[in-house]
């Protein structure tokens, strides 16, 4: 949890800053830009993308179907519950609470339709949780204008993951190579009304993939900064925000960190478009150099599928209820906890001392 942080616009007279780069100029010059592209993932850990090349009309059309579906009544919705599959697919309701688990979450106060790559022959097999078939609405073109947004945003993170790549030290096509049927999800997430409390402890968490490119119809999005500062995301129209997952921490050694990061929507009826970058689910990920953080060995090796699969199952109640009652047989053993808890768990601590 992270306790009293609280957001404000300026913090010790300085005005936050959330980087804002450019991909275009980035694929046109990208030796003339690497240098912001590091600060940015140094410092905040968090930028914004214009020029990102998603037209704006495809955006506005993914946005309409997401209104119209989140705006359907809740028989409607329940039709496409991810519970009634085993799959990571389809719609969660808001004010889900999971139970008996450590999840640090209080409430869930966002709805959500969740889709991804669906392997053709994924069926039946552990791959099929985490890449099996979506699940579309009965929305006339529902599906074409999601798709189009789909293929659009999957394009800049490829675009993306060159900068990062290289940010790394590594070939450009060093994260697009492991992600050529990546672990992506796009979440079409709905946040009702502001449910928060401004003295309720924000709930926040890191994403669990390479990077998650998010835009946002109004303002939320706070991160934790490198700095220790809280930074608001302002609404920078037609911009993607950018913040770093997990995956990308454990390829540096923790030379990169995860964005630790939370959601307090400013206005009533926020909608984000959210889409996770991620391996492929036999890709094992490790630290690489030569970018590497003071302890690389405090990493564990992650096989990104079996990793992603059991923080799904850790999740959710009916894969875990799946998992006791024999219908989802895993065949790797459930960790107790993320592998990567005790490393973020420091840095929450250290941040709270800088603090003090
Ligand atoms: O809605 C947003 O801006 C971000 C959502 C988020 O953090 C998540 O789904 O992991
Ligand atoms: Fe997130």
């Amino acid at each position: 949890m992270l306790p009293h942080v609280r957001c404000t616009n300026r913090q010790r007279g300085r005005a936050l800053e959330i980087p804002v780069l450019d991909l275009q100029k980035a694929q046109t010059s990208w030796a003339d830009v690497l240098d912001s592209w590091e600060s940015a993932v140094l410092t905040t850990g968090c930028f914004q993308l214009v020029n990102h090349g998603i037209p704006p009309e495809v955006l506005e059309t993914c946005l309409a179907a997401a209104r119209d579906f989140h705006g359907r009544d809740s028989a409607f919705k329940q039709r496409y519950a991810m519970s009634r599959s085993l799959n990571n697919r389809g719609y969660v309701p808001a004010d889900f609470r999971p139970t008996g688990t450590e999840s640090r979450r209080v409430v869930r106060d966002y709805a959500s339709l969740d889709l991804g790559t669906a392997l053709a022959d994924a069926g039946g097999s552990i791959e099929s949780i985490l890449l099996g078939p979506n699940v579309w609405p009965d929305i006339s073109g529902f599906r074409q204008a999601v798709e189009s947004y789909y293929q659009a945003v999957h394009a800049c993170a490829l675009a993306t993951s060159r900068m990062l790549s290289r940010v790394c030290g590594l070939d450009a096509d060093h994260l697009a190579k492991r992600s050529e049927q990546g672990i992506s999800l796009l979440r079409l997430l709905h946040y009702p009304s502001p449910a928060w409390d401004p003295a309720d402890p924000p709930n926040g968490h890191t994403d669990y993939e390479w990077f998650t490119l998010i835009w946002q119809s109004s303002a939320g999005l706070e991160v934790l900064g490198r700095d220790g500062r809280v930074h608001l995301v302002p609404e920078e129209p037609g911009a993607l925000v950018v913040i770093l997952g997990d995956l990308l921490e454990v390829l540096t050694g923790g030379w990169l960190e995860s964005t630790l990061h939370w959601v307090r929507p400013r206005q009533p009826d926020r909608h984000s478009l959210t889409y996770f970058f991620g391996p492929d689910f036999h890709e094992v990920v490790a630290p690489v150099a030569p970018r590497l953080g003071p302890q690389p060995e405090r990493y564990p090796l992650l096989p990104a599928g079996e990793h992603l699969t059991a923080l799904r199952v850790r999740h959710f109640a009916h894969l875990r209820a799946a998992v006791r009652d024999g219908s989802l047989d895993l065949p790797f053993e459930l960790p107790a906890a993320n592998p990567l808890k005790a490393v973020k768990q420091d840095r929450l601590e250290a941040v709270e001392r800088g603090r003090a």
